[in-house]
């Protein structure tokens, strides 16, 4: 059998495409996550909620190693996170795709040529700055990207002339130039107006569905995380707190959720002062 161009490790269809396990995480003398255990079927589209300062977007950092873990593992497509290193991490952060709730879109370049920029992970060589300098296959796949956020028409224009709705948009559109195989996204639909956040959400959930992706994301919109997720997973006191199938929940019980009284915060240490 011919071997496969693909020399990248390929996650065990039955595996977890995420793989945690024992957890944790502190900042000073403050623990955010302790012992935390979470399997991410592939596919799944998983929506991590809870209070301000409980952790989520640590834990999606550290699922792409953007922040290190104190103690635990994280595999991720088979790969364990924590023990990758240069060129090795650079190719593993190409298949994860991430959105966040800044877009960082370079304002004075177009939508095409921001999101021509989201091949640069995957491959190596000489940058490609703008569309016009790039490759007709990378132009026309980029093209093909903005066309699957609905924003083709909008492909020369300024970066910064675009509302904010567009330019998640246009975010999600270099994301796919990437060609991920799981998806993390940290609050896509914050500093949204109510439609542009569901047209954001909407477009997250179908398109990584299209492709059977995986899927997780942070919300602060209860009727997003129901609507556009298999499974609320809620983190509280340095662990998971809810884990339930978006089917069989509903507003209350998750408002319920969150008025649960958290644990006590822990006694502020005093200073140290220095003569
Ligand atoms: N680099 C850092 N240094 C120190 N403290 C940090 C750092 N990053 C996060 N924290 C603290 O860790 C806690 C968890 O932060 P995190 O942003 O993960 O929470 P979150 O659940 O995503 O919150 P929110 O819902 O407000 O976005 C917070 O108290 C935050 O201030």
């Amino acid at each position: 059998m011919p071997q496969s161009a693909q020399t990248l490790p390929t996650a065990d269809a039955a595996a977890p495409v995420v793989a945690i396990s024992g957890l944790a995480k502190s900042f000073g003398t403050r623990q955010i996550i302790g012992g935390l255990d979470l399997a991410i079927p592939q596919g799944e589209a998983m929506a991590l909620i809870g209070a301000n300062g409980t952790g989520k977007s640590t834990l999606l950092r550290m699922i792409v190693r953007l922040a290190e873990a104190d103690a635990g593992t994280i595999s991720v497509l088979g790969e364990t996170v924590g023990s990758l290193r240069g060129a090795a991490l650079k190719r593993f952060r190409a298949r994860v795709g991430v959105v966040f709730q800044k877009h960082n879109l370079v304002s004075r370049l177009s939508a095409l040529s921001n999101v021509v920029h989201g091949v640069q992970s995957r491959r190596s060589g000489p940058r490609t700055w703008t569309q016009a300098l790039a490759p007709a296959e990378i132009r026309d796949e980029a093209m093909a990207c903005l066309a699957a956020v609905g924003l083709a028409d909008k492909a020369m224009q300024r970066a910064d002339s675009l509302s904010g709705g567009q330019s998640q948009r246009v975010a999600i559109a270099r994301m796919l130039m990437q060609r991920p195989q799981i998806v993390l996204a940290d609050e896509p639909d914050a500093s949204l107006d109510p439609r542009a956040g569901r047209e954001v959400m909407e477009l997250l959930f179908r398109l990584t569905r299209d492709k059977g992706l995986t899927l997780v994301f942070v919300s602060h919109h209860m009727a997003h995380a129901l609507r556009f997720a298999d499974r609320i997973v809620g983190l509280g006191n340095g662990g998971i707190a809810l884990d339930r199938r978006a089917l069989h929940c509903n507003e209350a019980e998750l408002a319920a959720f969150f008025e649960e009284p958290a644990e006590a915060e822990p006694a502020a240490q005093p200073v140290p002062v220095f003569a």
